[in-house]
């Protein structure tokens, strides 16, 4: 029995199309929603990510602003861009394309967002929610990755409560996070968040019913520490060249012969990162009909 997949790329494609008609309500009622983005730099990736933000924005017709900076900006110039998006009316949520440049101080830029337009959920005060608000709505953004990873499970009619998630990884922007909304009430999950100091990893990976792999570290999930019939998420984006083709292509942190073994799996490309997208229109909607509330 090979494992079912969770498919991100339908899913998005329900989300969009559920947030084409909020967006629709919300421009008749006077308020177009508006997602700006900041780039600094002209790193192949970070442009084509960006881009394809735009893309997205234009399908469920969100506004789109850009702040483009060259690489050598200087942290005052980025910090300048960063009021302006805060000041601009038509931006309703925003995100600063990460990583930043060497030797700019990303925590100063990440903090000066308004956190009412932080698309991204990752502002200091809108992850301090997270931690506060247990068993409440937020009322601001969740961080894109880990609200896409819950809801493609969810959409797919697996309930994660009482269930227990290892989390490999403790990056910002899924591993520490995710661990915050999986607890919340609403979820109930029971989490574990491993990382590259943890002993053992293979034996808390035994024991898990569903796997985050957010280390970055292509086949750190192998399929001997997969439990049959759990639930396997693959969040890890790493690129190598592929030696057939010669072309650079992404591997995941999954060993692809856990789809073997588990019952559900998330393809990479085609998972996660369709959802995170999603998500992101979802937050500059979620912030453009707060603003609409507040008239
Ligand atoms: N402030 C900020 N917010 C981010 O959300 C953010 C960021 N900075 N910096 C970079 C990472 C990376 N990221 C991805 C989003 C979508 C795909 C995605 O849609 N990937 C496709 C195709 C991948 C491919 O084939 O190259 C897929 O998984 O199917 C990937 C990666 C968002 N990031």
């Amino acid at each position: 029995m090979t494992a079912q997949i969770l498919d991100g790329k339908a899913a998005s494609r329900q989300i969009k199309d559920e947030l084409t008609t909020r967006v629709a309500t919300l421009r008749a009622a006077g308020v177009t929603p508006g997602l700006g983005t900041l780039l600094v730099g002209s790193d192949p990736g970070s442009q084509w990510y960006v881009a394809g933000k735009h893309r997205d924005c234009a399908e469920v017709g969100i506004e789109s602003i850009r702040e483009d900076l060259p690489e050598e900006a200087a942290q005052e110039e980025i910090e300048a861009a960063v009021r302006r998006l805060n000041d601009d009316p038509r931006c309703t949520g925003y995100i600063v394309q990460l990583p930043l440049p060497k030797g700019i101080d990303t925590n100063r830029v990440l903090e000066l967002v308004d956190p009412a337009k932080d698309a991204d959920g990752l502002h200091p005060t809108n992850l301090g929610r997270l931690v506060l608000r247990t068993n409440e709505p937020i009322e601001s953004s969740l961080p894109c990755t880990p609200a896409g990873i819950i809801d493609l499970v969810e959409r797919n009619g697996i309930s994660l409560a009482g269930k227990h998630v290892v989390v490999v990884g403790r990056g910002t922007t899924v591993g520490r996070s995710i661990g915050l909304l999986l607890t919340r009430r609403a979820v109930n999950a029971t989490v574990t968040l491993t990382h590259t100091g943890t002993t053992d990893l293979s034996s808390h990976l035994r024991s898990a019913d569903v796997i985050v792999a957010a280390a970055g570290v292509p086949g750190i999930v192998k399929a001997e520490d997969v439990k049959a019939g759990a639930v396997v998420i693959d969040v890890g984006v790493s690129r190598t060249t592929d030696p057939e083709t010669g072309k650079s292509k992404v591997v995941g942190d999954v060993d692809p012969a856990v789809a073997e073994v588990a019952a559900w799996i998330s393809p990479n490309p085609g998972g996660v990162g369709p959802m995170t997208r999603a998500m992101l229109l979802a937050n500059v909607v979620d912030t453009a009909e707060r603003v609409l509330a507040a008239r």
